[in-house]
Order: structure tokens, then C-alpha cells, then sequence
């Protein structure tokens, strides 16, 4: 199947500090991808780099089996819409929607048309009156309007109220399904992403933690609530992401394809968030190196 973004030890440094290291991932086309990660992680780092606005320090990146913005070819392929979804705050909606037709071979006129009246936008209105969440709704347009095969969405719903943030996730999706192309896109609210997004990839401190498709990614983790017991007596097929003990107790929550034959164990599935939340407490966790810790 074709990777629509392939990475081998990618890395991005700035000055002496890291925003993104040893990054290997291979998403297949097809996907809504969730970048998940805290403030810092290196999301903006890593779609930068995917839509050719950065060059790697180290490793590389294909993206449709192109080089990022490595030619009209690839730039009309990908589409890139910026945390801050800038606009021109002179030009009217109508004329972005040209400015858009003039610069994208690929230009669906209808889409963008539909898009800005189901909006409920006035095409005359200036961009630069519109509220944040207007704004991110054009900005939208523009990127689905552009056909792109893979659309790249950097934090799209961050100021966006609840409502507008499920109905701009809503249209995103129904989009993808009318329209089959990739999206990755990027947020620091498991909640976003958790009805959007069919492929998640968790990115803490600079390092990858895990990617994959999310089913495939439930199914394979576990909850282990059950009396303390020390990580060391855990079978190796079972990769501890997190532990909590207390005085009598141990909560695990484990990685494995076999399945859990000790009765000692009560096992429990993970909602997306409890999952996301494990890895960014791994992360933190290999700081503090216990074997056995208590938390009282
Ligand atoms: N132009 C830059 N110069 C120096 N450091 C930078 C630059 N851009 C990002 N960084 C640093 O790289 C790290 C990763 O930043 P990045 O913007 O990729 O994170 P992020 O996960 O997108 O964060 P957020 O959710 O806050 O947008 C951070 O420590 C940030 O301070």
C-alpha cells in the first residue's frame, strides 16, 4: 500500500536542542492521522517538515513517495493549513477563493463555493473581520479546495468553542469520505481526535511513543489492576507503558498480542485517552527510573 508519509530517523534540531529526534514512521494512505502530543512535542516540527517547510537535521522524509515541496507536482498534491490559519485580513472570502483558484492547478470552485454558503459566510466579507473560528472554517475551505491528496492540518480546531470544533471535525470527515484523500492532523486534545481520527500517533518530548491504527492500537493494550506486583515478574510479551503501585496493589498498563492467562489480573480496555495519557506518563516515568514506586 502506498505510505503517505514515510519517515527513517528523522530529526530537527534548533540550535543545540532537539524539537524532533528519531522519528520512523510509515502511515498507509487512506487515514485520518492524530498527532497527539503536549504543548512542545514537536508537532508543528514534524508537519513542517512533512509540507517541505523545514529541512531535517537528520534522516528523512518522503510524503506520497515525494520529496516534501519538491516540485508543483508535490506542492499540488499536499495541502498545509497553519496553526494560526492565516489569512489576507484585506482581501474578501470571494478573493481568496480566486487568489486559490489562480495558484492550485487542481482547484474545485464548486467545493469551495458550497463550503463558504453552508457556512453560511458572506463572500464579500473581509477576512480579516472574521472570528478565529470563521477564519479556521475558510482556511479549511481553501485546503479541501485545493483537491489535495493529502491535507495537513496543524491544531485546526484550537480556537474553535465545542460546537464549531465537532462541527469542523464533522465536515472534515464527511469530506474525506466524499472526496478519499489522507489527513494527518494535529492536536493536544485527545478529545478531538478521538470520534476524527482512524490512526494516531503520539509524539512526547520530541520522540515518537507509539503509531498506529487506533482499533489495532486498543485492542493491544490493557489495563492489569490486581495485588502489587513487581514489573521484573511480568511475562516478556507484556511491555509495561505504565505502572502505579500502591501498598497492596499494582495497575499496569501493558502492550501485548497474546492474550492475559493470569487470573490474578483484572483486565480492563483502554478509551483513547487513557492510552495517550500512558505514554505521556511513560515518557515522564523513565525520568524518575523507579522499579517499584508508591504512591500514597
Ligand atoms: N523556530 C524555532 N526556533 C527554536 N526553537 C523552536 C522553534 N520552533 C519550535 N521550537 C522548539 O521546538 C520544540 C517543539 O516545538 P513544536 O512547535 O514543534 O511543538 P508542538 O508540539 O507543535 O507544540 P504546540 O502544541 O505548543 O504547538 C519546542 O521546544 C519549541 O520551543
Amino acid at each position: 500500500m502506498t505510505s503517505v508519509l514515510a519517515a527513517q530517523g528523522l530529526g530537527k534540531k534548533y540550535g543545540k536542542r532537539w524539537a524532533l529526534r528519531e522519528c520512523t514512521i510509515d502511515i498507509p494512505a487512506g487515514h485520518v492521522v492524530g498527532l497527539v502530543g503536549p504543548n512542545g512535542a514537536g508537532k508543528t516540527t514534524l508537519l513542517k517538515l512533512a509540507s517541505g517547510q523545514l529541512e531535517p537535521t537528520t534522516g528523512g522524509i518522503t510524503v506520497l513517495s515525494g520529496r516534501p515541496a519538491g516540485g508543483p507536482a508535490q506542492l499540488a498534491k499536499v495541502g498545509f493549513v497553519a496553526q494560526d490559519t492565516p489569512v489576507y485580513a484585506g482581501l474578501s472570502i470571494a478573493d481568496h477563493l480566486r487568489l486559490g483558484a489562480r495558484l492550485n492547478p487542481g482547484w474545485d470552485a464548486v467545493i469551495a463555493r458550497e463550503r463558504i454558503a453552508r457556512l453560511g459566510l458572506d463572500p464579500a466579507h473581509r477576512a480579516g473581520k472574521l472570528s478565529g473560528g470563521q477564519r479556521a472554517q475558510v482556511a479549511l475551505t481553501l485546503g479541501l479546495a485545493k483537491r489535495p491528496e493529502l491535507l495537513i492540518l496543524d491544531e485546526p480546531v484550537a480556537s474553535l468553542d465545542p460546537l464549531a470544533r465537532r462541527e469542523f471535525l464533522q465536515g472534515l470527515m464527511e469530506a474525506t469520505v466524499e472526496h478519499e484523500f489522507s489527513v494527518v492532523l494535529s492536536s493536544h486534545l485527545v478529545s478531538d481526535l478521538e470520534r476524527t481520527c482512524d490512526y494516531l500517533i503520539v509524539l512526547v518530548d520530541s520522540r515518537v511513543q507509539i503509531a498506529g491504527e487506533t482499533e489495532h492500537l486498543l485492542a493491544t493494550h490493557h489495563r492489569l489492576t490486581g495485588p502489587r506486583r513487581d514489573p521484573s515478574r511480568l511475562p516478556a510479551d507484556q511491555h509495561i507503558v505504565s505502572a502505579r503501585h500502591t501498598d497492596r496493589q499494582s495497575t499496569y498498563i501493558i502492550r501485548t498480542g497474546a492474550p492475559i492467562l493470569d487470573p490474578a489480573w483484572t483486565v480492563s480496555r483502554l478509551t483513547l485517552e487513557d492510552l495517550v495519557l500512558a505514554y505521556m506518563d511513560k515518557s515522564t516515568a523513565a525520568d524518575r527510573r523507579p522499579t517499584l514506586e508508591v504512591q500514597r
